[in-house]
């Protein structure tokens, strides 16, 4: 009898299952790697608040898995299972059928590829204000700088808050609940059976109260965008606003508040760890930054980068790639079986869930040469093969931020490495750490400023 005959489990660890989900919150990748090892392309975890999870790295069952009927192999339940208790009922992460194509069909604008143009300079300005507080001397985490940029580009390109005094608090909000997220008792952030609101004091207490001063100012921010009016304005916020279901009713404030939040901390955490885990990659390999120079150089001289020309810079766009390739900052993505499945070369039984890791395929040798190495010419060489590069997930959920958070890491890259000369301190070595929605460099990866930042 074949794994095709009937619906099959693939062998996996056999640890406890508290052993087994704490190794998912601590040891986020290495613990991967010792079961891929062992079991190879497929096997079953078994975790606290998620319970039977296959991961997979096989290609061919990952392409099963993004382009199989969404009806049978959901998203939104099985995304609910991980984030639903922070980002709530109402993200669109959790969502499925009519009303998650109905949101995304809402919020996608914003986000498609002609519309960077648009945010470009804006991001740019954010990048050199940012630079302008750096000093020589002592080390600084640079994912600290990353985030201050990632998160002003949401607040202003996307949501449209010119009201500096209301983006202070609502960017301070958001930083404070961030924050707690460092603190070792946030890993109930990803152990569901852990949230209990104990008061306060308690851990996840503490992210309920943090997340809901940040509700406080989102709700605050609705306030005044209806006072000022949504007239001729663009921005997710008042796209948001102005939307009316079938029957001509507006959103509730709880639905605007949980995409709100998703939004803004999906999609600013996400691109500043990966800028970080980039920086980390590119410092520790002199000539990926000589070879990044000299391509700006040979087409641009001395100044800025045309970003109207920015596709041309193919060097750049392999780097971007190569980051996301082997820094990924999310687990992968996941999806819920309603029906015995069929993926590729596997026949998996209803109600498990599936999680394609863009760690283990990342890095599986199978598709991937020397794979622990950081090599951005492997994607000048040649395309990677189908359902082997997934840092934006795949399918009709594949991230909707993907191109804004591609241009925005080639902006900050180039003007960073053009202006700046950056290096790592010694004996430094990042570990991969848990942080609210992503997998992060421990320390936020020191970088010292050898000289004092070159004028624009
Ligand atoms: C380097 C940065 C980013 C990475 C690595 C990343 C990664 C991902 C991944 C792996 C998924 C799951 C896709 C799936 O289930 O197939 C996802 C979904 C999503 N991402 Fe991103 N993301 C990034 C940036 C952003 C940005 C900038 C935004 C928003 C502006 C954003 C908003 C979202 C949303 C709303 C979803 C849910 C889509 C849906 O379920 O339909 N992401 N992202």
């Amino acid at each position: 009898m074949t794994t095709l005959d009937r619906p099959t489990l693939p062998p996996g660890p056999r640890a406890p299952k508290f052993v087994q989900t704490y190794r998912f919150v601590r040891q986020p990748q290495s613990s991967l790697d010792v079961y891929f090892k062992k079991y190879g392309e497929a096997f079953t975890a078994d975790l606290y608040g998620m319970g039977t999870v296959v991961v997979i790295s096989d290609p061919g069952a990952i392409e099963a898995l993004f382009t199989g009927p969404a009806e049978t192999i959901v998203t939104g339940e099985s995304n609910a299972r991980l984030f639903e208790s922070f980002l709530g009922t109402y993200s669109l992460l959790n969502l499925d059928g009519p009303r998650h194509r109905r949101k995304r069909r809402l919020l996608m604008p914003p986000f498609h590829g002609q519309r960077m143009a648009l945010y470009g300079s804006i991001i740019r300005e954010i990048t050199a204000q940012e630079m302008a507080r750096w000093r020589t001397g002592a080390p600084f985490a640079i994912q600290h700088a990353t985030q201050n940029i990632t998160l002003e580009v949401m607040l202003r390109v996307v949501f449209g808050v010119d009201d500096l005094a209301r983006r202070t608090r609502l960017r301070d909000a958001i930083l404070h609940f961030i924050a707690g997220s460092y603190r070792p008792e946030a890993v109930v952030m990803a152990i569901r059976p852990a949230q209990i609101d104990l008061g306060p004091w308690s851990p996840w207490g503490r992210v309920l109260r943090t997340r809901g001063e940040v509700y406080r100012q989102i709700r605050e921010a609705l306030v005044d965008r209806r006072a000022t009016g949504t007239t001729g304005r663009d921005d997710i916020l008042s796209l948001l606003l102005d939307a009316r279901d079938e029957d001509g009713n507006p959103m509730s404030d709880d639905e605007l508040c949980d995409d709100l939040f998703t939004l803004l901390l999906v999609g600013h955490e996400t691109t500043a760890a990966t800028l970080a885990w980039g920086f980390w990659g590119v410092l520790g390999r002199p000539d990926v930054v000589a070879a990044l120079r000299k391509e700006q150089r040979d087409l641009f001289g001395d100044g800025p980068v045309d970003l109207a020309r920015l596709p041309e810079l193919a060097y750049l766009d392999a780097v971007v790639k190569e980051i996301l390739r082997r820094y990924p900052v999310t687990d992968g993505a996941a999806r819920l079986l309603k029906v015995p499945t069929r993926l590729g070369r596997y026949y998996f039984p209803a109600g498990v869930m599936v999680a394609a890791s863009s760690w283990l395929t990342h890095t599986n040798p199978n598709y991937w040469r020397d794979p622990h190495a950081f090599t951005p010419e492997r994607f000048l060489a040649a395309r990677p093969a189908p359902f082997s590069f997934l840092p934006f997930g795949g399918g009709l959920r594949t991230c909707i931020g993907a191109a804004l958070a591609s241009y925005e890491m080639k902006i900050v890259l180039l003007d960073v490495l053009r202006r700046a000369d950056l290096r790592l301190p010694a004996g430094y070595a990042p570990r991969v750490l848990r942080r609210t929605i992503t997998l992060s460099p421990s320390e936020g990866v020191p970088v010292v400023l050898e000289r004092p930042i070159a004028r624009g």
